[in-house]
C-alpha cells in the first residue's frame, strides 16, 4: 500500500464532505454553493509586467537561480522547455474530459471511501469552509486502476496507461525542479538522499470546474495552500489566483506548453520561511467549464521536514521538525493555522 494513504487513512472524512453535487441539473446556484460575500477581485492591472508570475525556461543556463528568485518572490512559476512530449499532456487532457463528462452516477461508483486518498470527490478542504466549492475531483496515487476500474469495467486500460505515464513524466521534472531547490538552499547531502528514490510521496489530483450560473458569488476551489514541497500544475484556461503579499490576487494565465509550478508548506519549512508557500485560489466562469491536473509532490513520508536541512542556517529555526506523515495530520485537523501551529 502506498504510505501517502496511509497518512490519509488517520484523518477520515464525513460522507457529505466527498459527494460533489451534480452540477448539470442546477441552472441557477443553490443556497449551498452561494458564497454570502461577493467575491472580491482586489487587484488592479496598472502593471501587468510586474504583476505576473516569472516565465522560466529550463534549459536557461541560469533556471536554478531563477527558481529560486522567483519561489523567494512569488512561490510560483511557468516552466517551459520542461521536455513532456505534447501528446502525453494531450492524451491526460483528453482523459480528463471523458471522466468528468460521465454522468454523475457513473463516477460515483468511485466515490472515495471515508477513510480513502483516491477516487472521485470534493476537496479535502472542503469541511474548513460553511459553503461548497463549484468544483469535483478525482485522486489518484500511484496506479488508477482500482477506481478506473470501478468506473469502465471492461475500458479502463487507456485511461490508466496515460495517467500512469504522466505520473512518470511528472516524476522526471520534480526531481529535477528538487535538486534545483536543494542546490539553492544549499540543503546537505545527507538530507538529498531521498531524492529519486521509489518511495517519495506524489498525487495527481485532476480537477473539474463545470461552467457555473453565478460565478462571482460561487468559489471553483477556496483559498488554501498546498501540503506538498511543490505542485506542478497543468490547466487549458484561466482561473488560478495567487495571493501576492501587498498586491492581492494575481490570476495566473497559463502560457502554452508550459506547467505552472508552485512551492507549498514543505518547502517553506525547509527554506525556514524563504520560499513562499502561496495562498491560490479558483475562479470560475460563466460560459467554460474549466479541468486542471495538479501533481503534489513530497518526500516519502517518514522524511524530516527541518529549517536545520539547510547547511547556511543562519537565524533561529521558525519551526519546529515534523515528518511528512505527521504534517499531513496537523493540515487534516488545523488547515490554515498548521504552519502557525509548528511555529516555534
Ligand atoms: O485548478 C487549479 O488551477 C488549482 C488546483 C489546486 O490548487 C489544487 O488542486 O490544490
Ligand atoms: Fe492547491
Amino acid at each position: 500500500m502506498n504510505t501517502l494513504n496511509e497518512a490519509y487513512k488517520a484523518h477520515p472524512l464525513h460522507l457529505g464532505d466527498i459527494i460533489p453535487l451534480d452540477f448539470s441539473s442546477y441552472p441557477s446556484l443553490p443556497e449551498s454553493h452561494a458564497w454570502s460575500q461577493a467575491i472580491d477581485e482586489n487587484f488592479s492591472f496598472n502593471d501587468p509586467a510586474s504583476s505576473s508570475i516569472p516565465v522560466i525556461d529550463l534549459m536557461d543556463p541560469n533556471a536554478t537561480k531563477l527558481i529560486g528568485l522567483a519561489c523567494e518572490n512569488w512561490g510560483a512559476f511557468h516552466l517551459k522547455n520542461h521536455g513532456i512530449p505534447l501528446g502525453v499532456t494531450q492524451g491526460v487532457e483528453e482523459e480528463v474530459q471523458r471522466l468528468f463528462s460521465l454522468p454523475t452516477e457513473q463516477k460515483l461508483k468511485a466515490l472515495r471511501s471515508p477513510s480513502g486518498a483516491t477516487g472521485y470527490g470534493i476537496a479535502r478542504i472542503s469541511p474548513f469552509f460553511s459553503k461548497c466549492m463549484w468544483h469535483e475531483g478525482f485522486t489518484i496515487i500511484g496506479s488508477p486502476s482500482h477506481d478506473a476500474e470501478k468506473i469502465w469495467p471492461d475500458d479502463f486500460a487507456r485511461f490508466c496507461d496515460r495517467m500512469e505515464n504522466y505520473e512518470k513524466q511528472m516524476q522526471i521534472i520534480a526531481k529535477r525542479l528538487t535538486e534545483m531547490m536543494c542546490e539553492v538552499l544549499k540543503i546537505s547531502e545527507e538530507k538529498r538522499k531521498w531524492i529519486g528514490a521509489s518511495d517519495i510521496s506524489g498525487a495527481l489530483q485532476l480537477n473539474f470546474y463545470p461552467s457555473c450560473p453565478e460565478p462571482n458569488r460561487a468559489m471553483g476551489l477556496a483559498p488554501h495552500t498546498d501540503t506538498s514541497m511543490f505542485t506542478i500544475l497543468q490547466t487549458p484556461s484561466s482561473g488560478l489566483q495567487i495571493f501576492k503579499e501587498g498586491k492581492g490576487w494575481i490570476p495566473v494565465h497559463p502560457h502554452p506548453e508550459a506547467l505552472i509550478v508552485h512551492t507549498g508548506d514543505f518547502l517553506h519549512i525547509m527554506s525556514n520561511g524563504r520560499f513562499c508557500s502561496p495562498l491560490h485560489r479558483v475562479m470560475l466562469n460563466e460560459n467554460s467549464k474549466r479541468y486542471s491536473m495538479a501533481y503534489f509532490y513530497s518526500p516519502p513520508i517518514d522524511y524530516v521536514v527541518s529549517p536545520s536541512v539547510t547547511k547556511d542556517l543562519s537565524s533561529a529555526a521558525r519551526f519546529r521538525d515534523v515528518t511528512v506523515k505527521e504534517y499531513i495530520g496537523i493540515k487534516a485537523q488545523k488547515f490554515a493555522d498548521s504552519l502557525s501551529f509548528i511555529s516555534t
